[in-house]
């Protein structure tokens, strides 16, 4: 794994900047798009804004463009198209400046097999030149610590399990104080107590005013940390924003059962009440229609139709009723339906 640190770049003194009232996003890309040279679209015109002080769940299956995206944040990738700003600094222009700022972890080789995790930091530390040399050694262990690697801090990089290479990952992205932290599937390789580990301590840097951008092909690893989510399918960056937007399209769904041969007249019924996506199963001695209700709230001065109303008018229009019900999507099927395939699927 590499572990972007902004190292090497010299840190000019920021010039003095009028911050514009629209100055508060942590990462802001328009039209971001990469073809690759086998002429696969890998990400194609995605707009992110991850807001200051936000933990971002940037979220898709294996393939969406996740990894392409974050690369092109830190100007791993060229873009094919678009641009980037970090900390409100266009990239790749004000590099220089921003990625001292910026921690990273994302995948690739970097780190030495033959050294151990310690001196594996302290060679990072080292190719940063804004930081003092002298306290290199503290930065190191309490990074470490951080993570949870000090007992095996001398232990050589090789030796390491997957998890321990992730964590000494982490640890190089924490080595100082940062206003960003950009982490490609941080969790890959973890136990579930390591990946509790990785949550708390997002939690912990969230608080502390940092604000993280965390990628993750499982929901549920990192839904619960996030104040907003951004989902990637096949490219595109299909829903952003406030983690309610979520739940927002958790539409739910009622479910008839009626006898076969009051099928169409149930379905009429149920468009007549403004449900949409109606759907059919019909069935030897029973058949079944599901549709979706509105989603909730409803704005104030309508009423929407709820499940009494569903009752309600199919018996007004004499359809036997043999069962009714609600259906809430879990947020796993939300994504499903979202990204159009399972969340663990790769392209
Ligand atoms: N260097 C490359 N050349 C050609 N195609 C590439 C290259 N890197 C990635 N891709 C393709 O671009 C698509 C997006 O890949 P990417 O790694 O960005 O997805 P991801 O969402 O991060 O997936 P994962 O969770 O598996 O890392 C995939 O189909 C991948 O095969």
């Amino acid at each position: 794994m590499t572990t972007t640190t902004g190292a090497g770049a010299a840190q000019a003194p920021a010039p003095a900047r009028v911050e514009s009232p629209a100055a508060t996003s942590a990462v802001r890309t328009q039209g971001l798009t990469k073809r690759f040279r086998t002429g696969q679209v890998a990400v194609d015109g995605v707009d992110l804004h991850v807001p200051r002080g936000a933990v971002y769940g940037f979220l898709g299956p294996n393939g969406s463009g996740k990894t392409t995206t974050i690369r092109m944040l830190l100007g791993l990738v060229r873009p094919t198209a678009g641009q980037v700003h970090l900390l409100d600094e266009p990239m790749p222009a004000a590099g220089g400046r921003v990625l001292p700022r910026v921690g990273a972890l994302v995948e690739g080789p970097a780190f030495q097999p033959y050294l151990s995790g310690r001196a594996n930091l302290a060679r990072v530390d080292a190719a940063d030149a804004t930081v003092d040399p002298r306290t290199s050694r503290r930065r190191a262990d309490e990074a470490l610590e951080r993570v949870g690697l000090l007992a095996a801090a001398d232990k050589r990089y090789r030796q390491y399990s997957l998890g321990m290479k992730q964590r000494l990952g982490l640890a190089a992205a924490l080595l100082r104080p940062r206003d960003l932290l950009v982490l490609d599937e941080p969790t890959n390789g973890l136990d579930p107590q390591g990946t509790r580990e990785v949550r708390t301590l997002v939690r912990d840097l969230a608080e502390a005013g940092t604000t993280v951008l965390v990628s993750s092909h499982l929901l549920a690893e990192i839904e619960q940390v996030c104040t907003h989510v951004g989902i990637m399918g096949r490219g595109r960056l299909l829903l952003q924003g406030p983690r309610a937007v979520l739940a927002e399209r958790r539409t739910a769904r009622v479910v008839v059962r009626t006898r076969p041969e009051h099928l169409d007249a149930a379905r009429t019924v149920l468009v007549r009440l403004g449900l949409v996506d109606v759907r059919t199963e019909p069935g030897a001695q029973v058949a079944e229609l599901t549709a979706a209700l509105p989603p909730a709230p409803v704005p104030a001065g309508t009423s929407a139709p709820g499940p009494q109303d569903v009752a309600a008018a199919l018996v007004r229009a004499d359809v036997p009723l043999l069962g009714l019900d609600v259906r809430h999507p879990s947020l796993e099927e939300v994504f499903v339906e979202l990204t159009g395939e399972g969340f663990d699927v790769a392209r």
